[in-house]
């Protein structure tokens, strides 16, 4: 049995909410902000929850008391290498972010449990049972899977699901390859399917019309 103290979970926290016109961390979903309550949820499976994201500022007045922040460096496209701290991280910065793969693999960085659960900011309806259900499962995972995520008709759900720690070295190379697809990057591996009992857990909160439809 996975308890809280054997698992991390990451938040990714760093899109540029371009079809929602404003940051949509920042949402009040029932009067709570759409990252306090993802961070919530992601409290109550795991004991280490980190923010990621390059503007740490941002979030300061929202209450996390138990998240630490991971402040997204923007790398440059040519060459990524991160390594197992950022003391010995070769950072080439640039002036745009690239995407939430590259978040992931900041945050992946700081990871020292067997497994970590990645969230994305915009998930309103995630159900923490099922989160809870299917870290429980995650000893029963084998071997070979990087990761154990839902599936839909058109791929992976790549941000609300969980990935081994030993995924880094495969990450950094995928994405110094130039990949910044999570679809891409998961059908060269092997990935464990979890059972999606509330579909709807996963709706994502990514325009005007969207939120007005859970308000
Ligand atoms: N840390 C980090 N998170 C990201 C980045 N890009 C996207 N995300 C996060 O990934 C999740 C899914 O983002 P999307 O809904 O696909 O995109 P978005 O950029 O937030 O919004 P759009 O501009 O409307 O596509 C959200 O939690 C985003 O905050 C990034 O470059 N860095
Ligand atoms: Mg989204």
């Amino acid at each position: 049995m996975t308890t809280r103290s054997e698992l991390t979970a990451i938040v990714l926290a760093g899109g540029k909410s371009s079809r929602m016109g404003r940051d949509k961390a920042l949402l009040p979903v029932k009067g709570v902000p759409l990252l306090q309550r993802v961070c919530q949820s992601a409290e109550s499976c795991a004991n280490i929850v980190y923010i990621v994201t390059p503007w740490p500022e941002r979030y300061q007045h929202l209450l996390l008391p138990d998240c630490q922040f991971v402040k997204e460096v923007f790398l440059s496209s040519e060459k990524v290498k991160i390594q197992e701290s950022t003391e010995n991280s070769i950072l080439l910065p640039t002036s745009h972010s690239e995407g939430p793969l590259v978040g992931f693999a900041q945050g992946l960085a700081k990871v020292n449990t067997e497994w970590v659960l990645l969230l994305a900011c915009d998930l309103p309806r995630l159900r923490v049972e099922v989160l809870q259900a299917w870290a429980a499962g995650l000893d029963n995972v084998e071997g070979e899977a990087i990761a154990a995520l839902a599936h839909h008709p058109k791929g992976w759900e790549p941000l609300c699901g969980f990935y081994r720690r030993r995924c880094l070295p495969q990450l950094l190379e995928f994405i110094n390859q130039g990949g910044r697809s999570f679809q891409q990057w998961l059908n060269q591996y092997s990935v464990k399917v979890l059972p999606l009992p509330a579909p709807e857990m996963l709706f994502n909160c990514n325009t005007p019309e969207d939120l007005a439809s859970i308000q």
